[in-house]
């Protein structure tokens, strides 16, 4: 394509060079320029893309768009934007002939619940027979056939060529979560979205938006580019906000929530150890729900969907049905071991409004204690610190026995990390332990386990690395658990205490009380 049409629509001034060459591709990292590539060059955050424009020119690049003055050896065409984030989002979506044209967009957006419900909508739209995309933290899905994709959001460059790839195998509906982050710089600009949908907005990437404001602006730009419906959870304060805000728009509001004045609401509402049941309201009449997962939250997830469903015209036992046969997502209240007297969970509660829901919800049905395995991932700094408190006084509230441990700690220091932690689980009045490896702390968790207890394992979900230093390393919580819990019952109880023994040495972190 040639790199005049490339640029046609995009506000911009030439620097130096002619525009009518050819172009095979785009980049927007030196490393990944190939030749006749197009090299867009951004500010980050660690580095800055300008100083890679010689590598990017030696590895093939012919053209180059820069936001700021740059020295180029003369005859390489260059391009000076206002925004080089937007620039590629406009350039990916042209050289890639607008795939979001042809294709029903879903965005999904808010703390908690974006993958939830993208996998419940994902049910209802199969088993109407769609051919359906996913995009999202656990990677994204063609057809049901798994596609590796980086980020929950990936950059635009990438999400232009996976809806691309989707158009071209037949995709008709593609429901993709939209993080902050991607809206903050731009990864979704140019991708036309025909629902957007809104769960709720509690803390969290503040060390990115700062305020909470800022974070609900970002949220809130998704439905700027909606054009045929927005779907928002009413019952959270932010959503109300929002369904204000939308009130002039062309794309309607169809609110959902527990609220009967909810365009789609539940009643009859029964949250039970392994699923939930519930009648939801809709404009289309009522129907009764049954979903795999425990707790309001996933009445909340599910109604998102089935107001999606019913915006769809989609029946309601069709609805009904897709909803039914999800019968787990990983890591998502996955229950990764149970026999007659224990049961352990896997979740990936990371933020402080998820852990206390899903707190909530199994303290709901445990008979004995709950013993929570869990570590903070947050940024350095004041927000960090703050989510580390706030989330260790959640803990400490809840849990019966908090073990606190590492989550991904990347190049921070666990020790501290976890100090932050329990100091919110001290100032809540909780008991703890803590130790830095989290394979020990998970042992740990199991070898207290009474019958009737159940040991909850939040923040890591369905991944199986743990971010160790800049080392990725193996780490399956399944695995470890049935592991364990294998050689407990082959072993009977003396092993256990052997283990335990063995572990108690290996504290590395003073007890609390
Ligand atoms: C904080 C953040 O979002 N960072 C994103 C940002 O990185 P950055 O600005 O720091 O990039 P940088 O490293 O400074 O590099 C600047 C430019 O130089 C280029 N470069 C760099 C080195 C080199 O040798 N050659 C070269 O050309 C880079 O490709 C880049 O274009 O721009 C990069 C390029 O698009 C992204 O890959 C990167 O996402 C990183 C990987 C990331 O981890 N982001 C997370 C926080 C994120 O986006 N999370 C949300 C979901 C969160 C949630 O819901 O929980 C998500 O959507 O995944
Ligand atoms: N509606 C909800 N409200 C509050 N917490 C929720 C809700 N749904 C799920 N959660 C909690 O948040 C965790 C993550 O859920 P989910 O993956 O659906 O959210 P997400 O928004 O996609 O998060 P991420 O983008 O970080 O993956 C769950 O494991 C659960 O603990």
């Amino acid at each position: 394509m040639l790199l005049s049409s490339i640029v046609a629509s995009l506000e911009h001034t030439l620097m130096q060079g002619d525009p009518q060459i050819e172009i095979t591709g785009i980049a927007f990292d030196s490393r990944e320029v190939k030749k006749g590539s197009l090299f867009v060059a951004i500010t980050g955050f660690e580095t800055d893309g300008h100083q890679y424009i010689d590598q990017a020119i030696e590895r093939g690049a012919v053209a180059v768009i820069v936001e700021k003055k740059v020295e180029v050896r003369a005859g390489i065409p260059i391009l000076m934007v206002q925004d080089a984030r937007e620039a590629l989002a406009k350039l990916s979506a042209v050289f890639y002939g607008n795939p979001t044209a042809d294709m029903n967009l879903i965005g999904v957006t808010g703390t908690n619940g974006k993958t939830s419900i993208t996998y419940l909508i994902q049910a209802i739209l199969e088993q109407a027979g769609r051919s359906v995309g996913l995009i999202g933290t656990m990677g994204s899905q063609i057809k049901g056939d798994a596609v590796e994709t980086r980020n929950t959001t990936p950059e635009s460059l990438h999400l232009q060529q996976l809806f691309a790839t989707m158009r071209e195998s037949g995709v008709e509906d593609c429901v993709m979560e939209v993080s902050s982050h991607a809206l903050h710089l731009k990864r979704t600009a140019y991708s036309r979205f025909n629902t957007g949908i809104f769960t709720n907005l509690t803390p969290d990437h503040l060390e990115l938006h700062q305020s909470m404001e800022n974070y609900f602006e970002a949220k809130a730009q998704l439905f700027e580019q909606t054009t045929e419906m927005n779907i928002i959870n009413a019952d959270d304060p932010y959503g109300l906000l929002l369904i204000k805000r939308l009130n002039d728009r062309n794309a309607p509001v169809l609110s959902y929530g527990i609220h009967p004045s909810c365009d789609i609401y539940a009643t009859h509402i029964q949250c039970l150890e392994n699923r939930s049941v519930f009648t939801a309201h809709t404009p289309a009449g009522e129907i009764a729900i049954q979903i795999h997962f425990p707790g309001m939250i996933y009445v909340y997830n599910a109604l998102a969907a089935i107001a999606y469903g019913v915006s769809q015209g989609i029946s309601l036992s069709t609805i009904q049905l897709g909803l039914h046969n999800l019968t787990g997502i990983r890591g998502r209240m996955e229950t990764v071991y149970e026999d007659a007297a224990n049961k352990v969970v896997v979740d990936f509660a990371h933020t402080e409004d998820g852990l206390e829901q899903v707190l909530t919800t199994i303290r709901s049905f445990a008979s004995g204690r709950v013993i929570l395995v869990f570590g903070v991932y947050g940024a350095d700094g004041i927000h960090g610190e703050r989510k580390r408190r706030a989330m260790g006084k959640v803990a400490g509230t809840y849990a019966d026995i908090s073990v606190v441990t590492s989550d991904n700690p990347k190049r921070q220091n666990p020790v501290r990390l976890i100090h932050e932690i329990t100091r919110g689980v001290k100032q809540a009045g909780g008991s703890y332990h803590s130790f830095v490896d989290r394979k020990e702390a998970i042992h740990f968790a199991l070898s207290q386990c009474l019958p009737g207890d159940i040991v909850l394992i939040t923040g890591k979900g369905h991944e199986t690395t743990q971010l160790l230093g800049s080392t990725l390393a193996p780490f399956n919580e399944k695995e470890i658990v049935n592991a364990f819990m294998t050689a407990k019952n082959l072993a009977g109880s003396a092993i256990i205490h052997s283990i335990h023994a063995a572990e108690l040495d290996t504290l590395e972190i003073v007890r609390g009380k």
